[in-house]
C-alpha cells in the first residue's frame, strides 16, 4: 500500500492523529500508559462487555444486530444532531433494542469526545465501540483505560505491520476489534490477521474519497468472503443504511449486523427511530 492510495480526508485525519498522539505521549509516555492498562487488566478490575458476543447472540437468534452510533457531526454532513446528549441517546438506543453502541471520540473532524464514550457507557449496559482513527498502540491502551469494549482498525490507513501490531495489542487486552475495509484489496489484507474471537469484519459502504455510499460494496465483498475457505464469523455492514428496504437488501444477502448513525442521529429521538426501523422489517 502506498500513501497515495489513502483517501485525502483520511490522510488529513491521520496527520492530525499523529500530532495528537505525540502531544498525549508528552503528558504520559508510552511505557506508563502501557503499564497502567496492563495492570488494570491483570487486576481484573475492568472486564470488557462482550461486543462481538452481543452481535453473535443476535445473529444466532436470527435478529438483526444493530450497532447504534452516537455521532454529533461528520466531515461530509456537518452538524447532524442538534440536541446532542450522549447519555440519554445511549439509554434510548438500549431500550430500543440496539446490540451495541459506537461513540465517536475524534474531536477535530467529528466533534466527538472521550467524555462522550464514558458518559454513554455509564448510562447503559451495552458494549461500546470507540470510533476513532487508530495509528499507534498508544491509542489502544488509552481506549482500554477509557473503558472501550471494542476498537476500530481502518485497514486503509494502516500498513500491514502496524495493522498486525495494533490487532495484537487489542486482543491481548481482551478488547474486541472492528476491522474496517472498503475494497477487496483491503479485505484480502484484513483476512490475513490471526483468527480471534475478538475479530469483527466491517464493510464500509462509504467511499472516503467522494463520501458517496453504495450498498453494493457490502454485497460484493460479502460474496468474496463466502468464497474463502475460512470465513469470519461476524460481518457488519457500515454506513448509508437509511430504510427497512436497505436492511432487507442486506438481510437477503445474509448480512445481519449493521452500523447505523446518521439515520438515527438526525431525528429528535434516535432511539425511537431505531425502534420503528426494527418494527418495520
Ligand atoms: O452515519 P452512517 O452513514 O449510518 O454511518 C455510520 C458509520 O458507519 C460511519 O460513521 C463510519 C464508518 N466508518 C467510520 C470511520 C470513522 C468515522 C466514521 C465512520
Amino acid at each position: 500500500m502506498t500513501q497515495d492510495a489513502i483517501p485525502s480526508i483520511l490522510k488529513k485525519i491521520v496527520v492530525t492523529k499523529h500530532s495528537e498522539v505525540a502531544a498525549a505521549k508528552a503528558k504520559k509516555d508510552f511505557d506508563s500508559i502501557k503499564r497502567e492498562a496492563e495492570a488494570l487488566m491483570q487486576q481484573g478490575d475492568a472486564p470488557r462487555r462482550g461486543f462481538a458476543k452481543a452481535l453473535l447472540a443476535k445473529q444466532e437468534a436470527g435478529i438483526p444486530g444493530i450497532i447504534a452510533e452516537v455521532k454529533k457531526a461528520s466531515p461530509s454532513k456537518g452538524i447532524i444532531s442538534k440536541n446532542f446528549n450522549p447519555a440519554l441517546i445511549a439509554q434510548q438506543y438500549e431500550q430500543a433494542g440496539a446490540a451495541c453502541l459506537s461513540v465517536l471520540t475524534d474531536e477535530q473532524y467529528f466533534q466527538g469526545h472521550n467524555d462522550y464514550l464514558q458518559q454513554a457507557k455509564a448510562a447503559c449496559k451495552l458494549p461500546v465501540l470507540r470510533k476513532d482513527f487508530m495509528i499507534d498502540s498508544y491509542q489502544i491502551y488509552q481506549s482500554y483505560l477509557l473503558g472501550a469494549d471494542c476498537i476500530l482498525l481502518i485497514v486503509a490507513c494502516l500498513e500491514d505491520e502496524k495493522l498486525h501490531e495494533l490487532h495484537k495489542v487489542a486482543c491481548d487486552l481482551g478488547t474486541d476489534v472492528l476491522i474496517e475495509v472498503h475494497t477487496q484489496q483491503e479485505l484480502e489484507r484484513a483476512l490475513q490477521l490471526p483468527d480471534s474471537e475478538h475479530n469483527i469484519y466491517g464493510i464500509n459502504n462509504r467511499d472516503l474519497n467522494t463520501f458517496t455510499t453504495d450498498l453494493q460494496t457490502s454485497i460484493r465483498l460479502k460474496a468474496y468472503v463466502d468464497n474463502q475457505s475460512t470465513r469470519p464469523q461476524l460481518l457488519v455492514t457500515e454506513s448509508g443504511i437509511h430504510s427497512s428496504e436497505d436492511m432487507q437488501l442486506m438481510l437477503s444477502n445474509q448480512i445481519s449486523s449493521f452500523l447505523i448513525g446518521e439515520q438515527f442521529m438526525k431525528t429528535d429521538n434516535p432511539g425511537e427511530t431505531l425502534a420503528s426501523l426494527l418494527d418495520s422489517l
